[in-house]
């Protein structure tokens, strides 16, 4: 239990009592000898009479002579009116202070106050130290008390991240235990239980950063897409996302986002497993490979389905929902690529690349507002994957999964979100890269996001 009245410092004050209508002028004398508290007025009610106010003097004023307060100002307000000088108590209670006080007065000498924390909607996020877990109630208690009603629920992260859908564990330490909350990011909304899914804050940055390399009508296709920080304003400045993720609660929300944010028709929701994604979003649909009388373009469409999807473009769930239907509609335009149009057949691992600076890219688009499906086995401008513990040996997934005979302009950008330790370096990450794709990366590029640890970037 926090005995708040531990707080209450009681200030003995003088303040002068004087017409309502001559506070202005007063306060304006007395510069520097009123009270200077955040949060306190120096004007407040005469308790007994209505026509006046009380002007509360500093605390360094103890005289009743004011002899603090130097000559001319007083004689210039003796001008004003007659000085009335009344004794005036002030309690500054457990309210009043800020939570850096009342940590520092509960805590242990010398630690470091938590008084900071991420906040997600009306959830607070702490990551109490094991030395403050003895204090975790009355932390949570003190930062619930002073950010209600803007947080509603406080929360500590409970162990290290361990599951593949990257949500930590809480626990809920003060307020309502409910965690669905709502979030804005650059004039987007997302909705998310941060009990169920993967979020980050600290993120907005990075993704209006990504967001910001894209044009509009170009495909994107988002491989751990979360509850859609790049997919939704991706799909707001007028591309067409596919959108994965294998967590169905992101799944969801990423849906109700999309809805939200009205892009539901140009973003594609799935949910696999990134590799499986990938795969879908290559096979050219039968359809597509019987219109072609040629022999050697049903072969290629075999050897895609065998090699690469093992069986999974045979799955029928929602995701194959636009990216493989009858009815896409607009194709890509044609583009100069410097691996595609060398080979009729199918990329195989060992000519595969990865678009490194792209060389020009004159083609016109269409319009994201015209067209809401795509051909991703033809196009598609850049993929994301944000999937920063493993996303590098997802690479895999591109190993000979473009289909060549149907591609049609410049590969796509792989934007790949990776860890890097203090005893690694960009070319470690480069090879890492090269392995899983068993292929050369040209003219790579690296961009810094943020260190998440003093080791690790
Ligand atoms: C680090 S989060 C990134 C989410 C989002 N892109 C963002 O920036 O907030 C990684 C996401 O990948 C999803 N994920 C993990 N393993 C996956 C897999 N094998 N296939 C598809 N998604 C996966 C997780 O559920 C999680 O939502």
């Amino acid at each position: 239990m926090l005995d708040e009245s531990k707080f209450d410092v009681h200030l003995k004050l003088w303040a002068l009592r004087i017409p309502r209508e001559l506070c202005k002028s007063a306060i304006k004398i007395l510069n520097g000898y009123l009270i200077d508290r955040p949060r306190i007025k120096p004007v407040t009610e005469d308790p007994t009479c209505d026509k006046n106010r009380y002007v509360i003097l500093s605390e360094k004023v103890q005289s009743t002579e004011l002899s603090e307060i130097p000559e001319m100002k007083l004689e210039e307000l003796k001008g004003l009116c007659e000085i009335e000088l009344v004794p005036y108590s002030l309690t500054l209670g457990y309210s009043y202070w800020g939570t850096d006080h009342v940590l520092k007065q509960i805590l242990p000498h010398g630690v470091e106050v938590p008084s900071s924390f991420e906040t997600i909607g009306h959830v607070a996020h702490l990551n109490i130290h094991d030395e403050l877990l003895p204090y975790k109630e009355v932390i949570a208690k003190v930062i619930y008390d002073k950010n209600y009603p803007r947080i509603k629920t406080v929360v500590n992260k409970v162990g290290s991240i361990t599951n593949e859908f990257r949500v930590p564990k809480f626990e809920v330490l003060k307020g309502e235990n409910d965690m669905e909350t709502e979030v804005k990011q650059y004039g987007a909304t997302f909705k998310l239980d941060y009990s169920l899914v993967y979020w980050n804050s600290r993120l907005e940055h990075e993704h209006i950063r990504l967001v910001s390399l894209f044009q509009p009508g170009e495909i994107i296709c988002d491989m751990f897409a979360g509850i859609g920080p790049f997919a939704i304003p991706a799909a707001q400045k007028g591309c067409i996302v596919y959108a994965n993720d294998l967590n169905p609660d992101s799944v969801r929300y990423l849906k109700i986002n999309a809805e939200i944010n009205k892009v539901g028709d140009r973003v594609h929701v799935h949910n696999l497993d990134a590799r499986k994604f990938i795969s879908q979003l290559m096979t050219v649909p039968d359809n597509e490979c019987n219109s072609e009388s040629v022999a050697s373009v049903l072969k290629a469409c075999e050897k895609v389905q065998v090699e690469e999807v093992q069986g999974s473009v045979k799955t029928s769930d929602e995701s194959v929902e636009g990216s493989r239907s009858a009815d896409v509609s607009v194709a890509a335009l044609k583009r100069s690529s410097e691996c595609c149009e060398k080979d009729n057949g199918i990329a195989d691992d060992a000519s595969i690349c990865v678009a490194g600076k792209r060389k020009g890219n004159s083609n016109k688009r269409l319009k994201g507002s015209e067209i809401s499906h795509a051909k991703t086995w033809e196009h598609v401008d850049h993929v994301i994957m944000n999937l920063p513990a493993s996303a590098l040996h997802f690479l895999d997934a591109f190993r000979g999964s473009i289909p060549r005979k149907y591609w049609k302009g410049s590969l796509p950008w792989i934007h790949c979100y990776c860890f890097m330790r203090a005893n690694e370096n960009q070319e470690f990450i480069i090879s890492v890269a090269e392995s899983a794709l068993n292929a050369k990366i040209q003219d790579p590029i690296f961009h810094r996001v943020r260190d998440v640890a003093p080791n690790k970037l």
